[in-house]
């Protein structure tokens, strides 16, 4: 054969199921915290992110986003592609449509290509789970969740799976998406119409929705609560307003991602306090007395791990 039609294998394919079915949330939440850390480190070479490249798709209403990552000292090279729309809820589509591609990093060649829905859902949620670890309150009782998407979903599994909470609020922008969830999720569950009653006393509130304009208010909440603000992933979009952003401790996962896309930050033009991994590896204080908001926009660092580990789990089942 010509040598330069020469081919490397063919990729596996691994479907939503399947990926769903190797990837646990005790695997990677440990995982997680690694390489938060090993990015935060202020000599670190090993890790490398660039913010991810985002495309509109004005005609559909959504983005698409390129996210790379190479993990030297595992020599991991990934790349997620994800497209996001703000759906019309009565569409019944995921608003969220991802692929994660595993290479091969000496000759660049695709080794998997994964179906990318479960990862986003399983990192995005167990990042959460991770700020909540180390910001939430010692004795928090009430979690609010505001959006009621696929998100809440895997937010609710996991929340609910780490700590326990003697209440659990969830509210979205209609009545009948709370109480879809709140039908479909294992566990009980309070179903709020006011997004204000939802919030009212609760320690920690998880903001999963695709709004644009801010659905969380300073005034309503409970001084020392946490937040994790996982929607707002654009730099014209707000989850949280101006009060809050103000008078909270901003965390994020990434200051260079959370400078180009994170509307709250930017057009507060509050300072970041710290990254989650700078947190980790003891360089920035948890200041779990105060108001805090984790700012999450999501990293393919994150995505590069959930995929090994499933590709390690398929490998190892083969
Ligand atoms: N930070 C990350 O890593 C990360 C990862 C994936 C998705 N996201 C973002 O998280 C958000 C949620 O994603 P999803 O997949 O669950 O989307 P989804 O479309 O499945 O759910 C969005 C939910 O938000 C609700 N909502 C919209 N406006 C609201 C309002 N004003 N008040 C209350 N609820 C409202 C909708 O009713 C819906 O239930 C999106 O903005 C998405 O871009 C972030
Ligand atoms: O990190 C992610 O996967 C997501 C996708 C949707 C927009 C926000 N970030």
């Amino acid at each position: 054969m010509d040598w330069r039609r020469k081919m490397a294998a063919e990729p596996v394919f691994l479907r939503d199921d399947v990926v769903a079915g190797f990837l646990s949330y005790d695997e990677l939440i440990p995982r997680l915290e690694e390489i938060l850390g090993k990015f935060s480190r202020s000599d670190n070479t090993d890790v490398v992110q660039p913010v991810r490249s985002v495309i509109p798709l004005h005609q559909h209403n959504g983005f698409m986003g390129l996210m790379p990552a190479y993990i030297a000292y595992e020599d991991l090279l990934c790349t997620k592609t994800v497209a996001f729309y703000r759906r019309n809820e009565n569409l019944h589509l995921p608003s969220t449509q991802a692929t994660v591609f595993l290479f091969n990093p000496a000759c660049g060649n695709v080794i998997a290509v994964m179906d990318g829905a479960d990862i986003t859902f399983k990192r995005t949620a167990a990042v959460s789970a991770i700020s909540a670890k180390l910001l939430m309150p010692a004795q928090a009782e009430i979690l609010c969740i505001l959006g009621c998407g696929h998100q809440a979903v895997s937010h609710y599994e996991i929340f609910t799976k780490i700590f326990s909470f003697k209440e659990v609020r969830v509210c979205s922008r209609r009545l009948e998406t709370a109480e879809r969830f709140a039908a479909r999720v294992q566990g009980p569950v309070k179903v709020f119409s006011s997004a204000k009653e939802a919030v009212h006393g609760a320690d920690i509130i998880i903001t999963v929705t695709n709004s644009s304009q801010p659905v969380l208010f300073g005034e309503w909440v409970k001084p020392g609560a946490h937040i994790a603000a996982v929607g707002a992933c654009r730099p014209d979009w707000r989850e949280l307003d101006d009060a809050l952003m103000r008078d909270a401790v901003i965390y994020v996962d990434s200051r260079h991602g959370a400078a180009v896309e994170a509307g709250d930050i930017i057009q507060t033009g509050v300072e970041v306090f710290a990254e989650l991994g700078e947190v980790l590896v003891g360089t920035r204080p948890a200041l779990r007395n105060k108001t805090t908001v984790f700012k999450s926009l999501g990293m393919g660092i994150q995505d590069a791990v959930a995929a090994k580990l499933v590709f390690d789990k398929w490998k190892s089942s083969q």
